[in-house]
Order: structure tokens, then C-alpha cells, then sequence
């Protein structure tokens, strides 16, 4: 067994319920055997309980769970950056042409690489993830996310209109190659499937049939798509599909909504919809930074509160601007900020808990992950910003844990990031490089 003395921080439950779900070590103790968290409180108690354990020491950071981020797009790492284009002309601009190039596996092991390396050096442990439309791209992520032991939910995207030809496919290759990759990948390692149509503009009924049934067949896989970011793809799936209700209902009338169901987005949506989504427990994956960069609009967070819609974090990547869960959660702070008495206002624990826990409740993995009580798996990031930058000003000198983990979520980046646990195997460390000093006259 390993003792990690750390300053560490968590949320083991909501803080949109519990006004005291933030709870925090100053000088805390994780006794880890396995890769699973066995006793967890200050290091005082642990060690005079265990005295002969080894103690690794981690003090001089802030420790966090792992986060998860519940909505990211494994092709899309190299258009990062398409800024001032609306959604469906950004799909056309940017992202979709990028996509049609995973056919090429060579390419697709290049940038599965890029991707799984890009999360785990954010601080991301596990990942709801958009494959690709090609099953052998989506092969080769999952190869490359066992190789390095990210926890993933992934799944091949599938659509038959109005993308592009060659990442369109028809209802029985949705379902044959579908279910050969859940009979490949699903329950292997750290791998889960998740059947992913694009999103109802692009999914004829027929898709979403063949969703509907490799979900009944494979009952435990998850679900994720697109709902509600744009206006205009609003108007258009409501032309498409003239007898749903509404977006959300094209969806539930094929029988794709319930507890493991991801719906990315969520920006427009009517009170039926948000009562739809909280009567099949599913979860809206909160996109802040892509939904600003997208120009798609604020997230109505109060309103899926109001409804009892749960709710995670996603980077969008790359609608989205990065890997870094820190910048979304506070991107998403600004944006309630910024909608005044319609907007929440979002403390350092609605943060932490929308970047961690929230994740392992929208994903079903909340008894496995997701926070560090004893019992959960040692997923977990440690933050310690290089030796004479600001953020390592800011940490040590910071009046309280909370403060710091409100910096942090202020300035933090990808380059604060330390160490990465994953079921307590080490996935990442951060080489040091020489101190930067200013260029003196
Ligand atoms: N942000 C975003 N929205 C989508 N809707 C359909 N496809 C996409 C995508 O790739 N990114
Ligand atoms: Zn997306």
C-alpha cells in the first residue's frame, strides 16, 4: 500500500444541494492498495494507523480527482482554433473536412495519439468520447486508450445526410459495425461503447432505429449526441422530423433516452424538453467555451437545476478551445456571471464537482470514480505550477485551500499540471524544464 500525503480537495457530493460538499485536507492522507482508495482523511490519523506504509509525498500542489469530460471530439484535436464561423459552417469550414481523412489509418493513429496524450496532460482521466465515422479510426482510438489506461466511453459517430458523402452511411452498417466494436471494446479495460449518431440534422430515422437497436441488444452501453446548440439547426430538425415534438423528442421517440444518455449542449431548450430530460435521468454535457467561441449562446443552468436535469462538463474539443477542464469550468462561472439574475452563481465547489464528480454521475461511474473517498479508484491530478511562474505566487500564497482551488480554476493550465494517476497506475509526469527568467536589458 502507498500513503500520498497531499493538500487535496474534493466534492463526494453535489454542492448544488449540499451546502458543504466541498471538502478539503490541508494536510490530508490517501492510503491507496491496488489502485483503490482504502482510507481516506487528514495524514495525521493514516499514518499513526498505518505507520510502516510507504508515504509518497505530494505536498507543495493542490490534488484533485481526475477530471472528466463528458463531451470531446477525438477528430477534431488539429481544428482547434476555427473561430468566427456558426456551427453548421464551422462543421462545413472546419471539422468536417478534417474528419473525412480518418479513413486513412495512418492518420488516425497519429492523432489518436495527440488526443489521448492532449486529455491526460489537462488532468483528464476518464472521457465521453465522439469517435469517428469510421469504425477502424475507432478501433484505433480505443487500441490507443487501453495502451495508456485513460478510462473511455467512445463510440463510432454515425450519419446518413447532409455531411459529407464520404462519412455517410446507411442503418445496417450503422448496426453491423456498431455492434462489432461494442463485442470488441465494450467492458475491455477501462473501454465502454457509446452509440453516437452525429446528431438528428444528420441522422435519418432509419439511424436512429439501428441506434435504438444495438441499445436493446446491448443494454448497459451508453448513449451520446448533439441537442439544441443552435438556432438554425434547431429550425432545421424541426422541418426534418414533423412529428416530434420537439429536438429532444426525436431522441426519446426512438427510445434513446435514459440514465447513461449524454446530450451535448442544451443551449435552446423549452420546459418540456428539460422535463423530458429529468423524467429519463439523463445528463446535459455543458459546453461553455465552445458555446462562446460558436457564438451558440448561454446555457440555461438555472432552468435544468429548476428541472432536476443533471449536469456535466464538456471541452468540446474542438468546437472548444482545449483539453483544459480548468478553462471550462471557468468559462462556465463567467457565463453565469454574465446572465445575471438568470444566471447561478457558481462557487470553486460547483466547479470542482462539475469538472470531477458530476461527470461520474452522468456517466454511471459515480461508485467507481469521480472523487476520493475510500472505496473509489486513485484517479487523480496533481497541480503544482513550475518553480517562478505567477500561478505558483498565487498558490502559496493563497489565505485558504479554497482560494487556491479558485486560482487555480482562474489561471490554471495545462502547464500547472504535474503528475496524473489513473486506478493509481502513473500516466503522466511532467518533464521539467529550465526556469524561464526575463530577458534582462
Ligand atoms: N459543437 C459541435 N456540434 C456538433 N453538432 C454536430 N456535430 C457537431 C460537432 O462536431 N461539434
Ligand atoms: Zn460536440
Amino acid at each position: 500500500m502507498t500513503l500520498y500525503r497531499a493538500t487535496f480537495l474534493h466534492t463526494p457530493v453535489n454542492p448544488f444541494h449540499h451546502s458543504d460538499a466541498l471538502k478539503r485536507e490541508d494536510d490530508g492522507g490517501l492510503l491507496v492498495q491496488n489502485g483503490q482508495i482504502r482510507e481516506s482523511g487528514s495524514f495525521a490519523d493514516l499514518k499513526a494507523a498505518h505507520p510502516t506504509e510507504t508515504v509518497e509525498d505530494l505536498r507543495g500542489g493542490l490534488l484533485l480527482p481526475g477530471f472528466i469530460d463528458t463531451h470531446v471530439h477525438y477528430p477534431q484535436v488539429r481544428v482547434i482554433g476555427g473561430l468566427g464561423v456558426p456551427l453548421l459552417d464551422w462543421l462545413d469550414k472546419y471539422a468536417l473536412p478534417e474528419e473525412a481523412r480518418f479513413g486513412d489509418s495512418a492518420h488516425a493513429a497519429t492523432v489518436a495519439r495527440e488526443f489521448v496524450s492532449g486529455l491526460i496532460s489537462s488532468g483528464t482521466t476518464t472521457a465521453l468520447v465522439f469517435g469517428s465515422h469510421f469504425a477502424n479510426a475507432v478501433d484505433t482510438l480505443f487500441q490507443e486508450t487501453e495502451r495508456v489506461g485513460l478510462r473511455t466511453v467512445a463510440g463510432q459517430v454515425v450519419s446518413d445526410r447532409m455531411l459529407r458523402p464520404e462519412l455517410h452511411t446507411t442503418p445496417e452498417r450503422a448496426y453491423s459495425e456498431g455492434k462489432a466494436l461494442i463485442e470488441k471494446w465494450h467492458g475491455k479495460g477501462e473501454n465502454r461503447y457509446a452509440v453516437t449518431p452525429r446528431f438528428s440534422l444528420s441522422a435519418s430515422e432509419g439511424i436512429l432505429e439501428a441506434c435504438a437497436a444495438l441499445m436493446k441488444e446491448f443494454p448497459d452501453v451508453h448513449f451520446t449526441s448533439h441537442s439544441n446548440e443552435n438556432l438554425k439547426e434547431v429550425e432545421t430538425v424541426r422541418q426534418l422530423f414533423p412529428k416530434s415534438r420537439d429536438y429532444i423528442d426525436t431522441y426519446e421517440q426512438a427510445g434513446l433516452l435514459g440514465r447513461r444518455s449524454v446530450l451535448a449542449h442544451n443551449v435552446h431548450m423549452t420546459g418540456r424538453e428539460l422535463s423530458a430530460m429529468a423524467t429519463h435521468s439523463c445528463t446535459s454535457a455543458h459546453c461553455p467555451c465552445s458555446n462562446s467561441a460558436l457564438g451558440s449562446g448561454f446555457f440555461p443552468l438555472k432552468r435544468h437545476l429548476a428541472a432536476g436535469v443533471r449536469v456535466s462538463l464538456g471541452t468540446d474539443v474542438g468546437g472548444g478551445t482545449g483539453f483544459s477542464m480548468l478553462k471550462e469550468g471557468l468559462q462556465a462561472y463567467f457565463m453565469q456571471q454574465l446572465l445575471g439574475d438568470s444566471g447561478v452563481a457558481l462557487e470553486p465547489s460547483h466547479l470542482l464537482y462539475l469538472a470531477t464528480r458530476a461527470g461520474a454521475e452522468a456517466l454511471e461511474m459515480d461508485g467507481q470514480i469521480g472523487d476520493f473517498s475510500a472505496g473509489k479508484a486513485f484517479d487523480a491530478s496533481l497541480f503544482q505550477p513550475p518553480e517562478g511562474s505567477t500561478m505558483q505566487a498565487v498558490l502559496n500564497n493563497a489565505h485558504s485551500t479554497e482560494r487556491a482551488l479558485a486560482s487555480l480554476f482562474a489561471g490554471g493550465t495545462q502547464a500547472d499540471v504535474k503528475r496524473v494517476w489513473i486506478g493509481g497506475k502513473e500516466v503522466f509526469s511532467r518533464r521539467e524544464t529550465a526556469q524561464a527568467e526575463p530577458v534582462s536589458a
